[in-house]
Parts: C-alpha cells; sequence; structure tokens
C-alpha cells in the first residue's frame, strides 16, 4: 500500500521545506472548446480572475491564464483554445480540479443558477470522511471538486489524476520533479 512520502517526516520538516525549495506547481494547462464560454463561467461561477491572454495566430490558438492571484504567487489555470476545435475527449486519466471554499453550499446554489456549469455531486461529507465536498461539471465536462475549508490564500488546491501505480507516481514526482 503506498503511503505519501510526507507521512514519515515530522510536520516542522514538512512545513520548514517550501522555505528552502523556492520550486512551486505554475499552472495546468488544457485545451477548450471555447475560451468565452470558459473564462465567463470560471469568472461567474468559481470567482476565479482573467489574469491574461495571448493568441498566437501562426500557431492557430488562443491561450487564457486564470487564478485566484497574481501568477508570481498563486497556481493559475491555462486553457488553450486551437481555432476551429470546439471539443475533446478528456478521456479517464483526469480526474478533477479542487477548489477550496468556505460555504460549499452556498457555491453549489450559485453555480446551479449559472448556465454554463452543473452540479453532478450534491454538497454533503465525502464518502468514507467527513469534509464537505461536491462536484461541478465544467462546459467542456472538466470536472471541479469544490472542498469546504477555512479561508486560503490559494483556494485552487489540488488536481486529481489517475495513475495506475502509485508508488511510481510518488517516485517520479519526488525525484526527478523534486
Ligand atoms: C481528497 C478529496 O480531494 C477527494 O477527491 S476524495 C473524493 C472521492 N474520490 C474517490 O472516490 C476516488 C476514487 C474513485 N474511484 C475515482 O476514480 O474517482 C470521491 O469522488 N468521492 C465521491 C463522493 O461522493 O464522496
Ligand atoms: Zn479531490
Amino acid at each position: 500500500m503506498a503511503t505519501g512520502s510526507e507521512a514519515g517526516k515530522p510536520a516542522e520538516v514538512v512545513l520548514e521545506w517550501p522555505k528552502q525549495d523556492k520550486k512551486r506547481m505554475l499552472h495546468a494547462v488544457y485545451r477548450v472548446g471555447d475560451l468565452d464560454r470558459t473564462i465567463k463561467c470560471y469568472t461567474e461561477c468559481f470567482g476565479m480572475k482573467l489574469l491574461r491572454k495571448r493568441d498566437v495566430p501562426e500557431e492557430k490558438y488562443t491561450n487564457a491564464f486564470l487564478g485566484f492571484g497574481p501568477e508570481d504567487t498563486n497556481f493559475a489555470l491555462e486553457l488553450t483554445y486551437n481555432y476551429g476545435v470546439d471539443k475533446y475527449d478528456i478521456g479517464a486519466g483526469f480526474g478533477h480540479f479542487a477548489i477550496a471554499n468556505e460555504d460549499v453550499y452556498k457555491l453549489a446554489e450559485t453555480i446551479k443558477s449559472s448556465s454554463c456549469c452543473k452540479i453532478t455531486r450534491e454538497p454533503g461529507p465525502v464518502k468514507g470522511g467527513s469534509t464537505v465536498i461536491a462536484f461541478a461539471q465544467d462546459p467542456d465536462g472538466y470536472m471541479f471538486e469544490l472542498i469546504q475549508r477555512g479561508p486560503t490564500p490559494e483556494p485552487l488546491c489540488q488536481v486529481m489524476l489517475r495513475v495506475g501505480d502509485l508508488d511510481r507516481s510518488i517516485m517520479f514526482y519526488e525525484k526527478p520533479l523534486g
């Protein structure tokens, strides 16, 4: 059974580590079928801000970066629109992004009143646990887990990917990626 590599380290070591290691996750990039539709959805439903857009006509694509703060301090979602491509097969490997929020019940109601996202799992304690979560699906089918937590400077808190061998992935993410 894989155990998280931090499981064996005392808390103070884990807390000290980010002060020494300046590496951090900058963004996750994925393809969407309609940039303005997704930008409107993420800003109105999740409260994200559009940080920047970059059009690359010679390569026939446009990027848009969104998040809950500036890129030099916060994680960002990098959307890619390829000219003329309006939908993608997301596949089973991608699980969800997670957004921390102080009132998931209220956020779910906001999302239900939108015309772009839908709540696919009502707010309530996670199966087998007590944390209140809900799931929302965006216009392209990407999933967002809404996790009830106290205030945080970085609400965009997790990316869930399904892997075939947990120890192998932990080894890769810890060693080459640091
Ligand atoms: C830790 C928190 O961020 C989670 O995502 S746990 C949510 C839980 N996850 C799974 O069940 C993963 C296994 C599943 N077979 C999969 O591949 O997605 C979840 O989705 N719970 C459902 C619920 O309704 O609580
Ligand atoms: Zn999750």
